[in-house]
């Protein structure tokens, strides 16, 4: 007669944490890079320092709409003389004189004779003739150059991941191409005779393969270079071949399903078979058949084919891995503490990434709720979730009213 063990009473379970330390210990940075242009940079990695070619300002400009003059001449409490104007693009080319004052726009150079900007609102102008209220202090609404950095200081360091305001600050120092790392690759498929891709009949039995979909949405937000290989049926040898094609042209190469330990789950023998499998099953719900290891060259991940199994594994486990492979830093989760405002039924053994709402009540105070039912396949609790609840592995459940740990949902899910 055969026997099965219950694999959540194995003590073979390891806990997450020590897996994300063991993962992140199989991968190097990657130390290729190439040189892009400014508009193929976004979600790049740089791959060195970078100083700025310029001050930054460029040259002493005004912070206001109004007028420039010097401060010391307000002295005399009598109206300035107009004798020109500033514009942005077209900078007064005039001689600054003394008791003279110029008209200026936001953004145009400062005349190097005039010391102090003060707004049109506090200005009276009668013709040429301007009575200005004195400003707190010589120097007023200049925004002087190079008072954010100077031509030679670093601006952005390696390893910086390009996003909306380095793009910015790039395109300000004239940054027209940039060394970065090379993109990372990654191939996936996933696995189950079940799989339909969207837009075919399904028979009875069959679903569609809705993981490819949300994978490749991760991986989209995860900046990196992904070749889809499709569906692969639950034939070990047309998961070998697949093995092959994906490592062949991959640095990672990441798969759902066929795990766990069902008659017909193929993925973890064939790894076994054509790599290396340093660890397999966790202690985290939902995603305990997760697998790690090498396959040639490329670094495998076997997520779980349950969809939200798939999706936690991969947010938990893989996405360090591709940070750490791209040549980002790591940087621990942002978690805070909320209220919980429903009970909360747990078994100990697993920890628990439950999807939930966070949301504040009145009174300004933190609270979480969970998104309905909390099965593995059920993937709309991810869509209406912004947070998960983590439940360490020895809670047996978590009353209403009592603190629980939250982890907001980063740019990878949000
Ligand atoms: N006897 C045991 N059975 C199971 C265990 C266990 O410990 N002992 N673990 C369970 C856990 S936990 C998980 S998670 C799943 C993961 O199993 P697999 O990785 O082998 O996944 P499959 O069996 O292939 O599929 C599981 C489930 O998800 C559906 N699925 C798979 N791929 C997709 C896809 N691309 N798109 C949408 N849905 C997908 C599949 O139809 C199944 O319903 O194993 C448990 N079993
Ligand atoms: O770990 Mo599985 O994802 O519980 O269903």
């Amino acid at each position: 007669m055969q026997t099965h063990a219950d694999p959540c009473k194995q003590p073979s379970l390891m806990h997450p944490s020590l897996a994300i330390v063991k993962l992140l210990e199989q991968v190097q940075p990657t130390t290729d890079s190439e040189v892009v242009t400014l508009t193929q940079a976004l979600g790049r990695v740089l791959a060195e320092d970078l100083a700025s070619h310029v001050d930054l300002p460029p040259f002493d400009n005004s912070a206001m709409d109004g007028y420039a003059f010097n401060f010391d001449d307000l002295d005399a409490g009598t109206p300035l003389t107009l004798v020109g104007d500033s514009f942005a693009g077209h900078p007064f080319s005039g001689q600054c004189v003394k008791g003279g004052c110029i008209r200026i726009m936001t953004g145009a150079p400062v005349p190097a004779g005039y010391d102090t900007v003060q707004m049109q609102e506090k200005v009276t102008a009668d013709g040429n003739n301007i009575s200005i209220e004195a400003p707190k202090a010589k120097g007023a609404n200049v925004r002087y150059r190079a008072e954010e950095l100077s031509t030679g200081t670093k601006v952005l360091s390696a390893g910086t991941l390009i996003g909306a305001a380095e793009m910015g600050v790039l395109a300000t120092i004239g940054a027209s191409q940039l060394r970065v790392y090379r993109p990372l690759k990654v191939a996936f498929f996933s696995t189950g005779d079940e799989l339909r891709p969207v837009g075919s009949e399904l028979a009875p039995g069959q679903i569609y393969d809705s993981n490819r979909y949300s994978i490749q949405g991760l991986l989209s937000r995860a900046n990196v270079e992904w070749i889809d290989l499709g569906v692969i049926e639950d034939d070990k040898e047309a998961i070998r071949q697949a093995f092959k094609t994906a490592a062949a042209q991959a640095d990672m190469v990441l798969t759902s399903g066929g795990v766990s330990v069902g008659d017909a789950d193929y993925t973890k023998q064939i790894l076994d078979e054509e790599g290396e499998i340093t660890f397999w099953k966790l202690a985290i719900k939902p995603g305990k058949p997760f697998a790690f290891g090498h396959l040639g060259d490329a670094v495998f991940c076997g997520l779980p084919g349950n969809p939200v199994s798939s999706m936690v594994t991969f947010y938990k486990l893989v996405w360090p891995l591709i940070q750490k492979m791209q040549g980002l830093p790591q940087v621990k989760p942002v978690t805070l503490s909320a209220t919980l405002t429903q009970d909360i039924r747990k078994f100990p053994g697993r920890v628990e990434y439950q999807r939930a709402v966070l949301s504040y009540n009145e009174q300004g105070e933190a609270q979480v709720a969970v998104t309905g039912g909390q099965g593995s396949g059920m993937l709309t609790s991810m869509t209406l979730a912004n947070c998960f609840i983590i439940l360490e592995q020895d809670c047996d459940g978590i009353s209403a009213g009592e603190k629980v740990t939250v982890e907001p949902f980063n740019s990878v899910l949000a």
